[in-house]
């Protein structure tokens, strides 16, 4: 019988394509594993971000040619009332829902296979119920890094300990291996009042993930090194035990999508290292007058710029031309290319001609650009993107940081600064030359006897443990 692990992943494509990675991992070093991807089904009348899902659905496809023993099985839909609920909402009720068909199939896949573990995203989490019934080892990827990690983790003991609400406590956090300045404000929204339903699960999550097996992580000593060690030390748990931690990154996914608007060969035509691009992940939208804020800014840096642009769900229907200042486009028609919605930026990244990335922080975005060396301005906007920014910025010091008013808005001024500084400056220079370094480093964890290939082995040889 063959070896099997099961991989869970959450809906949203930051969280989906790098478990996908995960399995390709697993199988280039240890081909002799098959791998079975559950993937949820998003109910039909969830218009977020349908151009995103045929991408992912058809890299989906395409891995299933290229990597024949990895097997998806898509969990049957469940009937949802008329939503639309973002993809880490929607994962936490889909796969809470769905948890009899995943005990059916685990069941059935443990009669045909040696079932060695089942991998899950602590947005899955509530699957753990029915791994720990049927007795089969738990393990979770976190798609985010090591730092965040920490803070999920340690969690259950601030809730624990708190006399306020933690969105009123302003406690620094003075944990060997965080970073310096890190305070319980750094929590995303939704860990900040107990009140909220977000707040419980995450505390349920981050309990589970506790308890489990193994927690594999998409990050590498070299960045985040202090945090790494903390971490496996059990510094964040009371009992200073917890689950063994591998590092097994950076695992960035390859470009998916068609380059629709020409991306690639526009750069081709641009000086090297001359162009700054600016992405917000899969769901990071602006108002129109942020929209305008940005287009002005880009014009006052003089710089050449990629933009891919994404609006709010209302104004999806807008042409860039109506969402964007009159004349912009033609003011800058050579010097800047603007596109709606997606951009093969992991190609982008890794063109000659790109010198600067702004960017929402989201955790793969920022793998990607270390990987290419491209310096950042941070921007984040949601979820544990404000925490990846003091990483990048103080930590990593391999980022710009932008400033935002309270309400998170992002002024012209602000923007054209910065993306001067970032890309024509002597600092914008020094952080250019310091995450050329980390380059080398990320590519050094994934040869032969580098960190993360060294964790991935203790890994298999943990699961090889299990009759
Ligand atoms: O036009 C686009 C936009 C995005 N991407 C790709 O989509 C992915 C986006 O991932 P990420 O940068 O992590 O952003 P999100 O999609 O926002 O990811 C979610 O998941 C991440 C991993 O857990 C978290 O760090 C984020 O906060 C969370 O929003 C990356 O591989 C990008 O290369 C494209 O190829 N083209």
């Amino acid at each position: 019988m063959k070896d099997t692990i099961v991989l869970y992943p959450a809906l949203g494509s930051g969280h989906l394509m790098s478990m996908i990675e995960l399995g390709k991992l697993i199988l280039t070093h240890h081909p002799p594993f098959s791998i079975t991807i559950f993937i949820l089904t998003p109910p039909t009348n969830n218009n977020n971000n349908q151009h995103i899902l045929s991408h992912t659905q058809q890299y989906i496809a395409s891995v299933t040619t290229t990597f024949p023993s990895i097997n998806f099985y898509y969990i049957p839909p469940i009937s949802f009332p008329k939503t639309h609920l973002p993809p880490h909402l929607l994962t936490l009720e889909l796969s809470h829902q769905s948890n009899h068909h995943v005990q059916n199939i685990l069941q059935s896949i443990s009669k045909t296979t040696n079932l060695k573990a089942v991998i899950l995203d602590f947005l899955t989490y509530s699957a753990s119920q029915v791994t720990t019934t049927l007795e089969i080892p738990t393990y979770f990827y976190y798609t985010s890094g090591a730092t965040v990690l920490s803070m999920f983790i340690y969690f259950p003991t601030i809730h624990q300990n708190a006399t306020k609400p933690i969105k009123d406590l302003h406690m620094p956090l003075q944990i060997p291996g965080l970073p310096k300045n890190i305070s319980t404000d750094d929590y995303p929204d939704e860990a900040k009042d107990p009140e909220t339903k977000a707040y419980k699960v995450l505390l349920d999550s981050a309990k589970t993930v506790r308890e489990c097996d193994g927690i594999i992580v998409n990050t590498f000593d070299a960045i985040e090194e202090k945090t790494i060690k903390s971490l496996k030390e059990g510094l964040f748990v009371p009992d200073g035990i917890t689950p063994p931690i591998f590092c097994i990154g950076p695992l960035i996914t390859a470009s998916y999508g068609e380059d629709e608007n020409g991306c690639l060969s526009w750069l081709d035509s641009q000086p090297s290292q001359s162009v700054v691009f600016l992405s917000f992940g899969s769901m990071g939208r602006f108002s129109k007058a942020q929209l305008n804020a940005i287009a002005s800014g880009l014009e006052k840096s003089e710089q050449r710029f990629l933009w891919v642009v994404r609006s709010e769900l209302e104004l999806d229907e807008l042409s860039l031309d109506e969402l964007l200042p009159k004349g912009f486009l033609n003011r800058t028609n050579g010097k800047g290319k603007v596109v709606k919605n997606w951009a093969p930026q992991r190609e982008i990244l890794s063109h000659e001609s790109v010198g600067g990335f702004v960017t929402h922080c989201g955790w793969n975005s920022v793998l990607e650009a270390v990987c290419e060396g491209v310096p950042m301005v941070t921007w984040p906007l949601y979820a544990e993107q404000n925490l990846n920014k003091v990483i990048l910025v103080e930590e990593m010091k391999v980022a710009l940081k932008l400033n935002e008013s309270k309400d998170g808005f992002v002024s012209e001024n602000e923007l054209g600064v910065r993306v001067k500084e970032l890309m024509n400056s002597n600092k914008g220079e020094e952080i250019r030359q310091k995450i050329s370094v980390m380059k080398i480093s990320a590519k050094k964890a994934k040869e032969e006897g580098g960190s993360s290939l060294v964790d991935l082995n203790k890994l298999v040889q943990l699961w090889n443990k299990k009759k």
